[in-house]
């Protein structure tokens, strides 16, 4: 079966990515995600103007049913990610920014735009905002003046990287946002923001950062997930693509992003957990599935969920 997808300039071999921020620090992870059979590319680690250390471990920790993380943005710097997806791969790349305030996210917009890369970039908008107000994402007049100011000089492929929204409200704000600008695609979603979790026999929370609050990935945020895919597919116009980030670990995961409206999904906590091989068995999955049901392209289900 084809799994092939395009977006903007970029021909995707397969329909799977990492999520941002896992298997996607260095060249070696990153190259390690081209390589790896039944991936479509690599996204990297959101890259800020500077290289980052990020936040004091434990800062990540495995769950029984996900993950919870408050990293803090390591990365090797903007440099070392603009480097790498310059250069030629055998599959496409897609560049993640994150500025840690907004006239860095100009700054590095307007690196890229004149730099010799021409492939897709992702805005990270769970980035911090000023003191005192939400991430940028959930600040929908900042969200707006952002995209904006960037659209009013960058021409070259971008998308957005989306945090979970959990009111309907917002999903018609946010894409009411969203159509005005010509987008490639969103990602949705990142984390679900602020969770938290206890050991009970030390009675302490898990991650030293934060007094332990951290986003939540894997199995138990894909309900959200599927939400957040389908909402902003009913709600964008058609030519601003969908990533599917968020709880996919199995075939079945895969295709009900992919009956939301996903052109492409990305995996986080389950690669992490299983590595590289993941695509392949889930790649096997979604192919069992597609066959039992009678499907012989992911155009023939795509965006096709049924109510009730
Ligand atoms: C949460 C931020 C540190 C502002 C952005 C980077 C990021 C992180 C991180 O580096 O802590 N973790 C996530 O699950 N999603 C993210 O987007």
């Amino acid at each position: 079966i084809d799994f092939k997808t395009t977006m903007a300039n970029a021909e995707f071999p397969s329909i799977f990515l990492n999520a941002s921020g896992v298997n996607c620090m260095t060249v070696t992870e990153m190259d390690e995600m081209i390589n790896a059979a039944c991936t479509g590319g690599v996204v990297t680690k959101s890259a800020t103007p500077q290289q980052r250390e990020g936040n004091p471990q434990p800062r990540y920790y495995q769950l029984e049913h996900g993950s919870i993380n408050s990293m803090g943005l390591p990365n090797e710097g903007f440099p070392y990610y603009l480097d790498y997806v310059t250069k030629e791969h055998a599959k496409p790349t897609i560049l993640s920014v994150a500025g840690l305030k907004m006239s860095d996210n100009i700054e590095l917009l307007h690196k890229i735009q004149a730099s010799d890369y021409t492939g897709l970039t992702e805005l990270n908008l769970s980035c911090p905002n000023v003191i005192g107000k939400p991430q940028v994402a959930y600040d929908f007049e900042e969200t707006d003046a952002l995209l904006a100011e960037i659209f009013s000089f960058y021409t070259k492929p971008l998308g957005v990287k989306l945090p979970p929204y959990f009111d309907l409200v917002h999903f018609d704000q946010m894409a009411t946002i969203l159509n005005k600008y010509p987008l490639t695609h969103i990602n949705t979603v990142n984390s679900v923001g602020n969770g938290l979790w206890i050991d009970i026999d030390t009675e302490k929370v898990v991650i030293k950062p934060k007094q332990g609050f951290g986003g939540l990935g894997g199995t138990m945020i894909l309900p959200t997930a599927l939400a957040n895919v389908r909402a902003f597919r009913q709600r964008l116009n058609p030519s601003i693509k969908i990533i599917g980030t968020g709880g996919v670990t199995s075939g079945a995961d895969v295709f009900m992003h992919l009956l939301c409206g996903a052109d492409m999904v990305s995996v986080g906590t389950a690669l992490l957990h299983e590595g590289v091989g993941i695509f392949q068995r889930l790649t096997d999955e979604l192919t069992t599935i597609m066959a039992e049901k009678g499907y012989t392209s992911i155009e023939d289900f795509r965006g096709k969920v049924q109510d009730f």
